[in-house]
């Protein structure tokens, strides 16, 4: 039991040190976290209602999650084959690919949540 909790707080170590280190040095998520910030701060200002946090919760989540992955699997891919490969430039491009449909949904889901507040109020 001892070994299973002490386990488990490790684990949670390594990964807050993973998102530090996404944090610190991918571009991409540093990008990802100021829109984040931003659109955050337009849920304050606009008051929007629980279920909009929560769906833009959701989108802010899965959209900074997959480009941690694609990130991983951007690393992996330079890790075991660092010169160029077809086969790595094609799972590079999908995994470029999942982050772009994460990307486009939370974008629609941000346009239906702010329409009505921007130009309906006006
Ligand atoms: N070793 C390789 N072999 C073949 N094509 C590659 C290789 N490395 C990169 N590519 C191609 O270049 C694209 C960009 O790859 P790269 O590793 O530079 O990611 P990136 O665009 O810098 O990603 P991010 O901005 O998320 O860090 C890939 O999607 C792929 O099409």
């Amino acid at each position: 039991m001892y070994d299973f909790i002490t386990g488990r707080i490790k684990g949670g170590g390594y990964a807050i040190k993973g998102a530090w280190l996404l944090l610190k040095h991918e571009p991409s998520i540093q990008v990802q976290f100021v829109l984040a910030i931003l659109v955050t701060a337009a849920g304050f200002y606009f008051d929007i209602t629980a279920t909009e946090w929560i769906l833009q919760l959701l989108a802010i989540g899965l959209v900074m999650g997959t480009e941690g992955l694609n990130t991983a699997i951007e690393n992996i891919a330079d890790f075991v084959h660092p010169d160029y490969h077809i086969k790595i430039g094609l799972i590079k491009d999908v995994a470029a690919g999942a982050v772009f449909f994460t990307a486009v949904i939370a974008a629609i889901i941000g346009v239906i949540i702010y329409f009505p507040y921007i130009f309906y109020t006006l």
